[in-house]
């Protein structure tokens, strides 16, 4: 890999993101970087984010070759500078550059929505692996995956990661022989340009609902809108949740690039969903059968387009939860469209697990334990809701917290989530709190709830002893939440990503503990 001088200009000034330059030279990078700690012999520099003059002076001592950033640093010195106008943009696409547009030699399925990302990825990877005989590639929030070796299977940082590392991993992807990729693009990529210049064969848009809505996130609802959308505009062919909130919105976002004939909508039978005039959905699924274990639903082709992929059929997920029905079917449609079958996701879709999802734990005294991330409003209630609908006869008590620093209105949404769905007993601790003091967030999630519908509530800081406490009173017949952290190995406490045994693995203990 390297990138020449001269295609580099060519490249932002087709993009009109050139301001201009300075000290040029006739050079070649043989590497790129955002992170002056990792610059080499060589280096081309982009300075972003956060950045601060010193990283550049460092950089420039470590063998950068030249310099990528929106104004002229005198820590610069005479390094040659290319100076743009949007930073970010410019990363993304001189990083797919120095990479040689890995995206082009992948079929990419990408998918957004509030919630069921990583649900619906992992569905389509499972389903792909079988198409592919395992030639697929994973960017999820949990795993990255870049092919089949132990070492090409790695924990994530970020939903979407920095355009530098995206292109990167495709470029490693496609060097293990991978085929296909199954990516999440969050809201945030867009807003910070991560994806920027990059296609995608598939965009699947599942659903928004408020979130991520704060300072160092999107201003407005609006915003927030806008960004999740922009998959649509980026890709070939759209597949559209039509339940979801805002639909004429979102379908006349991919409509403004995207032609009619390649855009699927999809939705539950009988759901309430209003499509603008002349709009008809591609496909229905009609839920046969769900348990706390597995669902069985049926999938029908509506139009002729969606006839073509021959996906009719029954399925069953190993997943439960009837939003996943939803998350299945957008998995399933997206992989049709990129070359699986039917065939292919009948044999995987019963045997996929998604750690901190729907996770299960059962005990032989104490009920049963349900680890999962839910931690907004949305996938609280509809985790409850369907909890509910399953156990009609015993008790329900949710152990939750949310987050300090961030997703403020999660604390109004938790409040109303527990109001509508009711639980017997709630016990209020900590989930990240960042600078702020998790019992105020407590106090405040609190402040949210209808008092006359929902049980006993109680304050408990120590997350690990509210576990305790929601097994210790279970019994058998009843469940217990565990709510927002699904499989996050940390808490975030004053800027310190402060290790966290996990949800899973201290109930898992403490059951053992008990019950031998
Ligand atoms: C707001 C935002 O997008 N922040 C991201 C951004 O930060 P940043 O550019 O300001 O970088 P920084 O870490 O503050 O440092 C500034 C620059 O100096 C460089 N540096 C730093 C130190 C040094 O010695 N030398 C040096 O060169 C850094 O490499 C960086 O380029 O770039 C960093 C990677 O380069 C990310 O880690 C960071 O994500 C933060 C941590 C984050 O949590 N972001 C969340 C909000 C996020 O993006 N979440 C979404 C999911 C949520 C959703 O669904 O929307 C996601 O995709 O994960
Ligand atoms: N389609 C859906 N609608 C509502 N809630 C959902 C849906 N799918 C999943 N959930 C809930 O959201 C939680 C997170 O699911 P998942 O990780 O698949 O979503 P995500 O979009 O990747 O989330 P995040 O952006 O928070 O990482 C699940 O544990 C479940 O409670």
């Amino acid at each position: 890999m390297e990138l020449h001088v001269t295609p580099a200009l060519t490249l932002l000034r087709e993009h009109h993101l050139l301001d201009h330059t300075k000290n040029l030279t006739d050079f070649t990078a043989t590497s790129v970087s955002y992170d002056s700690r990792k610059v080499t012999q060589g280096t081309l520099f982009f300075c972003k984010g956060n950045f601060r003059p010193e990283y550049l002076a460092m950089a420039k001592d470590q063998g950068a070759i030249a310099y990528v950033a929106e104004q002229e640093y005198p820590a610069g010195g005479d390094l040659p500078a290319i100076i743009v106008n949007n930073e970010q943009k410019a990363m993304a696409l001189l990083g797919a550059a120095f990479y040689g547009f890995p995206q082009n030699k992948l079929q990419i399925i990408a998918i957004t929505g509030t919630k069921g990302k990583t649900t619906t990825a992992y569905f389509a990877d499972h389903i792909l692996s079988q198409t592919t005989a395992k030639h697929v590639a994973l960017f999820s929030t949990l795993d990255r995956v870049l092919g089949n070796g132990p070492a090409d299977r790695f924990k994530s940082d970020l939903t979407t990661p920095e355009s530098l590392d995206l292109f990167h991993d495709m470029w490693v992807a496609v060097n293990n022989g991978m085929t296909h990729l199954v990516m999440e693009v969050s809201s945030q990529a867009y807003k910070k340009f991560r994806t920027f210049g990059l296609h995608f064969n598939v965009g699947a848009f599942l659903n928004i609902t408020p979130d991520h809505i704060g300072r160092n996130e999107h201003p407005t609802f609006a915003d927030y809108l806008h960004c999740k959308e922009q998959l649509l505009v980026n890709s070939q062919t759209c597949v559209i949740n039509a339940e979801t909130d805002h639909f004429t919105d979102v379908y006349y976002t991919a409509k403004a690039t995207t032609q009619p004939e390649d855009i699927y909508l999809f939705a539950r039978h009988g759901a309430d969903c209003t499509l603008p005039d002349g709009l008809t959905l591609d496909f229905e699924y009609r839920n046969d059968l769900e348990d706390l274990h597995e669902s069985e639903f049926e999938l029908t082709a509506c139009s002729a387009k969606a006839k073509q992929l021959q996906l009719d059929h029954r399925y069953i997920t190993s997943v439960p939860g009837d939003y996943n029905e939803g998350n299945a079917v957008a998995a399933i449609i997206s992989a049709g469209l990129v070359g699986a079958s039917a065939a292919d996701a009948l044999a995987t879709l019963g045997h996929v697990h998604i750690k901190g999802r729907m996770e299960m734990q059962r005990t032989k005294h104490h009920g049963t334990v349900y680890i999962d991330y839910a931690h907004n409003y949305a996938s609280l209630k509809r985790l409850l809701a369907f909890l509910k609908r399953q156990t009609d006869a015993g008790k329900v008590t949710v152990v939750l917290g949310a987050t300090g620093d961030k997703g403020i209105s999660r604390r109004q949404g938790f409040g109303k989530a527990l109001s509508e769905e009711h639980p017997d007993r709630v016990i209020l601790t900590t989930d990240d709190p960042g600078y702020e003091d998790p019992m105020d967030i407590a106090r405040e999630i609190n402040s949210h709830i209808d008092h006359n519908q929902v049980g006993k509530i109680e304050y408990i800081m120590d997350r690990p002893a509210a576990i305790k406490a929601a097994i210790d009173a279970n019994q058998n017949g009843d469940i217990v939440v565990l709510a927002g952290k699904g499989e996050d190995p940390y808490q975030k406490i004053k800027g310190v990503d402060t290790p966290y045994a996990t949800d899973s693995k201290i109930a898992a203990d403490y059951i053992q503990e008990i019950e031998n």
